[in-house]
């Protein structure tokens, strides 16, 4: 299932594309991890590769990476072609895997230099780049102290900043994120935004649904070796179906005038609740609430449910994730 972005803009379209791969494959034994996937990713943008456990992704970035190789497929980074010029494309691109980098029995700063020295930048520059990196990632009071210290937040913001040492305008980040406290979560949001608005682009992959909704240009779910769907969070939410409003009555009468007027509503009898099919778009709610108003019936409660990416993931991964995650979210307006 494929969605297409009808209403982007033109501009948007003729981007110039930082990542793209078309019929990338990949086995391990008689396992198709990536068996025939496309991909582009404008330049400028983040693009999220989502998928459960051992969909892939990992797989996915150490080959546009240049780790590993394919077994097939066209594949082009930063405008060169991955086969025929992988040192180019390494030149290109920053990686911060799941595994950090970090060398924990030496400082932050000591880190720092030794990735300057790996990118062949004098001295000079190289105490320059780490200073400002150092800064820029909240750092410098850790800077003279061994990373093994570090808490989690800060190994995984001094793993980026030694990713961007060699100032790459593609990074590849392989859940960023995982194993962070909210607080941590957010600033490195804001670190990958920040990097966004410099013009650089990421490559992110992610098991949480909200990151990719908060950063993600695109989104594109993997699984059973395929992209099950693509698009923006936008666009994904809208092929579950599942939005509906509920309205919750505490009057008995009130909820039996409501059931059997509103005839297309699902029933709670129990809970005296209906559940009206919707896409919880403003001319819809309206027309609900001007006709409970004519009929002269008042709700307690009503709450509208849109479909969310938890959803989405849910709907497109089901058979690979446990049920009691399958819970539908409700927003109450
Ligand atoms: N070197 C390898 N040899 C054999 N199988 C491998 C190898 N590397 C990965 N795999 C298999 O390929 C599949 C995809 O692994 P991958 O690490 O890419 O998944 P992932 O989506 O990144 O998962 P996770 O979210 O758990 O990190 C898994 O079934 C894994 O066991």
């Amino acid at each position: 299932m494929t969605v297409t972005r009808a209403s982007a803009p033109r501009a948007a379209q003729a981007a110039t594309q930082a990542i793209t791969a078309t019929g990338l494959r990949k086995s391990y034994g008689d396992k198709a991890v990536l068996d025939g996937i496309d991909l582009s990713v404008p330049q400028g943008t983040v693009f999220s590769l989502l998928g459960p456990n051992g969909a892939g992704k990992t797989t996915a970035v150490k080959i546009l990476s240049t780790l590993i190789t394919a077994d097939a497929g066209q594949l082009s980074v930063g405008g060169h072609d991955l086969a025929a010029d992988p040192q180019a494309v390494r030149a290109a691109i920053g990686v911060t895997g799941q595994f950090s980098a970090v060398d924990g029995l030496i400082t932050g700063e000591e880190n720092m230099l030794l990735m300057a020295d790996l990118h062949h930048l004098s001295k000079r520059e190289g105490r320059r780049v780490a200073a400002e990196l150092l800064e820029r990632f909240d750092l410098v009071e850790a800077a003279k102290k061994p990373a093994a210290g570090y808490s989690g937040g800060m190994k995984r913001r001094l793993d980026i900043a030694m990713t961007l040492v060699g100032g790459p305008r593609i990074i590849f980040l392989d859940e960023p994120t995982t194993g962070l406290d909210p607080r941590s979560r957010h600033t490195m949001w804001g670190i990958i935004r920040e990097l966004v608005a410099d013009g650089v682009t990421v490559f992110l992959t992610t098991q949480y649904l909200e990151e990719a909704d908060e950063l993600a240009d695109r989104i594109a779910v993997l699984n059973g070796g395929k992209i099950a769907a693509e698009g923006t969070a936008e666009e994904l939410k809208r092929i579950v179906p599942g939005g509906h409003v509920k309205l919750r009555f505490t009057d008995p009468d009130a909820y039996r005038a409501a059931a059997s007027a509103l005839r297309e509503a699902a029933r709670d009898d129990e809970a005296l609740a209906l559940q009206i099919p919707s896409d919880g778009s403003q001319r819809e709610l309206r027309s609900i609430l001007d006709w409970l108003d004519s009929a002269g019936i008042e709700a307690d409660e009503l709450t509208v449910h849109t479909p969310d990416l938890d959803d989405v993931f849910f709907a497109l991964t089901a058979s690979t994730v446990p049920a009691q995650n399958n819970q539908p979210k409700e927003n109450a307006r």
